[in-house]
């Protein structure tokens, strides 16, 4: 629509020299009216210019000749001066039709002269309606009707009225016509009933001195009309085709309404010509104060954006800056407009990097990316920064627009995820992919430099039983000390990590000798022996260390792992809390381990299990009350294994949930056989171990072999461990709970070693309480030890529990045990464990009678398998 009506706009072409009259009718000053008259009405133009000396001095026009006075003859002799408009607007030809509208509505003036101001040539007079013609308003015309300009008010004179009277009227009215009447009986005679009297025929009658005239003698007959529904531009055209300036309007009745002139419509089309102008020039009010109410959006988008906001100039000066910039750069705006945005470099971008931002935005208009720069306080920061070449219309680079955003904890989470992909979070240690990466390090430089490397494997001793007992916060709180405690151990270049659990790998670089590695696992297990204080409980960990040598014991890093690795199994089984330095035999002995993880598979089904039977007898009369089932494992080639050589393993790869059951069912079955011979009462022990207890189906299981083996239960007693219940009390307790539904005891085994939690000792539903035979072995010749084992039977016997001391090994053993008042005692003091058929042979008709160091005592231990 706007653009519709801007088009209707003067063009730029247009001039107003191009559309001025160029037929300038000119005058001296002196010249009698009379003569401008007659000037004028020959050459049919409006308006004579007054000229002296090459100087306009005034003009005069038709309209201004309706002001003379017609009764007096003198008045058409007055000098032209004396009448003339002065002084005399020009407009300079050059001037566009745009801006001549505008001085015309501006200084409401009819005419103008047209000056071409270089040569100062006149070239004419241009009016309103000249403009208005040269704007194309044709479609208006079309579309308006003639009845449109019907303005009422007709002055209709009768044919005998004196021209005197006639342009009194006109003068007074500011009309430039009037219609004659020479009365209906004329226009029957074919010359119609009106004519007209106009302003130039004024002009005629001055140019003729002739006053007295009556305007029926002067009017131009007849007066031509058009119907009242014809167009303007019908109307116009018929004007112009007869050289007329008046034409006479009709009703559909034929009666005259009105004239209208050229004028008038002339005047309709600057109205409507004016209106348009009006609407276009209020339209581009409106689109300028849309794109003002933008600007101002786009202003508060930029005030409040959370990004900086900077803008240059094409020099790369800044000249505008957000609050945002601001507060990220820590620079009032006041300080940096006028300045160079290098003043916010960090240095740590190289001129290249600049150079070549500077060529993508030459090239591409626009460069994004990350930079360091400087805040006032001097603080580097990392922005995300996108730069935009502003351009005008000729492509011409006129501004820079920077929008950046400060990227600083964007980067800090990176890192931390950095971190924590290459980070231990519990220790801060690094995890094993960057103890991968740095190995592989070590070991190029190790091999360019030709010197020694150490890879350590290091594995907390039972850490498993301070989790399971004390929680997993404290094994949390151990490792963390541990962690700092290896860390103290070490050179600042070598490297530990946390593989995982409790295993850590210690990296030493530069090694002058393999001995040196040793020293330094001999530092590190003598730092982590000591106590370590959590909570005002003092704990024991112990390490086992294992280590490899590049290049001694290989040259790949997953080598020397795997035979640290090794060597650290081979420490533990040494006894623990100690180190081992790889040997390549100790490979060949891991491939034991394997296969004799394979024959385990087949033990069971090859009937390679066997059960052993050990006495547990009443301390104070020797009397055998209970048989310990001691499971064996017949390898064709290793002979008889022994449990502790390979119930970890059953453990390890879930074998034992088949195995236990096996040895369930077959004590109680060899107890079975015991009742039918009529024996004494003998109760039947059997061990079970953590994962089996832990096992879904569980007690389940025990009553389905109790049912099946028709074992009286109350003779049954499962060793349960402490550790074994510390992991979930809860749970251990309801199952422990729902085994004594069953009607067994439970016993609880190896008492002391773990970390007895007499807390829950009372809680747990247990009949006996076996001392480990560790506090045993000392108990003559140790107070501490005795002391020990004095304070658990106590405990036992508060508690309502039967005592069992385990590895009765000699009579001073046993008599220590007696004076504290043990209940029952086992060991090989009484009897090794034994084949079931020797365990009958000794004890079953003797049983009753059976006493320490008895013949029949010292016979079973004669006669005992190892
Ligand atoms: N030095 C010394 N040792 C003595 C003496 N008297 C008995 N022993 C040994 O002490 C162990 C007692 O069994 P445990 O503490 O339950 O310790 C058992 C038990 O924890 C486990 N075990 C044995 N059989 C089974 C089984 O059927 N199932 C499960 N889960 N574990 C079993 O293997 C461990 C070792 O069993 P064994 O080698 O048979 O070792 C037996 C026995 O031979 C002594 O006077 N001096």
């Amino acid at each position: 629509m706007l653009e519709r009506k801007l088009r209707l706009l003067p063009a730029d072409a247009l001039t107003a020299g191009a559309i001025a009259h160029g037929d300038l009718l000119e005058c001296a000053p002196a010249l009698p009216l009379c003569e401008a008259a007659r000037l004028m009405s020959e050459r049919r133009v409006s308006s004579i210019v007054v000229v002296e000396e090459g100087q306009i001095l005034g003009i005069w026009t038709e309209r201004d000749a309706l002001a003379i006075n017609f009764t007096d003859p003198a008045a058409f002799l007055r000098p032209i001066s004396d009448v003339m408009s002065a002084p005399v607007r020009t407009v300079p030809a050059a001037m566009s039709l745009h801006e001549l509208t505008q001085r015309f509505r501006e200084e409401q003036m009819r005419h103008y002269l047209v000056v071409d101001e270089e040569s100062g040539r006149r070239c004419g007079i241009v009016s309103l309606s000249d403009v208005v013609l040269n704007q194309g308003v044709e479609h208006y015309l079309k579309l308006r009707k003639v009845d449109s300009l019907i303005k009422g008010g007709l002055r209709v004179l009768p044919a005998d009225t004196s021209m005197t009277e006639a342009t009194r009227l006109m003068h007074e009215a500011a009309l430039d016509a009037v219609v004659v009447d020479f009365g209906a009986g004329l226009a029957a005679k074919g010359q119609g009933r009106y004519g007209i009297v106009t302003e130039r025929d004024v002009m005629r009658l001055v140019a003729r001195k002739e006053l007295g005239l009556a305007i029926g003698e002067l009017a131009s007959r007849p007066l031509l009309t058009v119907d009242e529904h014809y167009s303007l531009y019908r109307a116009r055209a018929m004007m112009t085709e007869r050289c007329i300036r008046h034409i006479g309007v009709l009703h559909s009745d034929g009666s005259l309404a009105d004239v209208i002139s050229f004028r008038d419509i002339l005047g309709s089309m600057e109205l409507a010509y004016v209106d348009e102008l009006h609407q276009a020039l209020h339209e581009s009010d409106r689109a300028l104060s849309h794109s003002r109410r933008n600007l101002y959006l786009a202003e508060q988008v930029i005030e409040s954006s959370l990004e900086g906001i900077m803008v240059t100039d094409a020099q790369g000066l800044i000249i505008s800056v957000n609050p945002a910039f601001s507060r990220l750069t820590g620079y009032a705006a006041e300080e940096v407009i006028g300045r160079c945005p290098t003043l916010l470099s960090s240095g740590r971008q190289s001129p290249a990097f600049y150079a070549r931002m500077w060529v993508c935005l030459q090239t591409e208009g626009k460069w994004q990316g990350e930079i360091w720069n400087r805040r006032k306080s001097g603080e580097i920061y990392p922005e995300l920064l996108h730069i935009t070449a502003i351009k005008d219309e000729k492509g011409q680079v006129t501004h820079y627009a920077a929008v950046f955003t400060d990227i600083s904890l964007l980067k800090e989470t990176e890192a931390r995820i950095r971190d924590l992909a290459y980070y231990d979070p519990l220790t801060g240690l690094p995890n094993r992919r960057l103890l991968e990466d740095r190995l592989q390090v070590e070991l190029s430089h190790a091999a360019r430099m030709c010197s020694r490397l150490a890879v350590m494997f290091v594995d907390l001793d039972r850490f498993k039983r301070i989790n399971d007992s004390l929680g997993h916060e404290i094994g949390d709180r151990v490792l963390v000390e541990v962690a700092s405690r290896i860390r103290l151990c070490l050179r600042d270049d070598d490297t530990v990590a946390r593989m995982g659990g409790d295993e850590f790998i210690v990296v030493l670089g530069n090694l002058a000798q393999p001995d040196a590695a040793a020293a330094t696992a001999r530092r590190i297990v003598a730092a982590l022996r000591r106590p370590i204080a959590i909570d005002g409980r003092e704990l024991v960990v112990t390490t086992s260390i294992g280590i490899s040598i590049y290049p001694d014991d290989s040259a790949d890093s997953a080598t020397l792992i795997k035979n640290a690795d090794i060597a650290m199994y081979r420490a533990k089984e040494e006894g623990r809390n100690s180190f081992q330095l790889y040997q390549p035999a100790m490979n060949a002995r891991s491939l034991e381990h394997l296969a004799l993880e394979t024959a385990l598979h087949g033990a069971l089904q090859r009937d390679q299990l066997l059960l052993h039977f050990q006495p547990l007898v009443r301390a104070d009369t020797g009397e055998p009350v209970a048989v310990e089932a001691l499971l064996r494992w017949q390898h064709p080639e290793l002979g008889l294994v022994s449990p502790a050589d390979f119930i970890s393993l059953a453990e390890e790869t879930g074998l034992i949930v088949p195995i236990g059951e096996w040895v369930l069912r077959h004590a109680c079955l060899c107890h079975g056989r015991w009742r039918e011979d009529e024996r004494a009462p003998l109760r039947m022990m059997v061990n079970i171990s953590a994962r089996q207890f832990r096992q879904e189906g569980f007690v389940e299981m025990v009553g389905r072999v109790l049912h099946e083996t028709e074992m009286e239960p109350s003779l049954l007693t499962l060793e349960l461990t402490e550790s074994m219940l510390m992991d979930d009390t809860e749970a251990s307790v309801l199952r422990m709970q729902k085994l004594r539904e069953l009607g067994v005891s439970l016993a609880l085994d190896d008492f002391g070693t773990g970390y007895s939690s007499l807390a829950y000792l009372k809680d747990f539903p247990i009949d006996e309480l076996k001392i480990d035979r560790l506090f045993v072995r000392g108990i003559d010749r140790n107070m501490r030890d005795a002391a020990l084992a004095s304070a658990i039977i106590s405990l036992g016997h508060s508690l309502g529990l039967r005592v069992v001391a385990e590895g009765v090994e000699t009579r001073a053993h046993l008599d220590v045990l007696q004076r504290h008042g043990c209940d029952l005692a086992q060991g090989f003091h009484f009897s090794k464990p034994l084949p079931w058929q020797t365990f009958v042979a000794m004890y079953g008709k003797a049983s009753a009678q059976a006493v320490p160091g008895s013949s029949a005592c010292q016979a079973a231990r004669t006669a005992s398998a190892p």
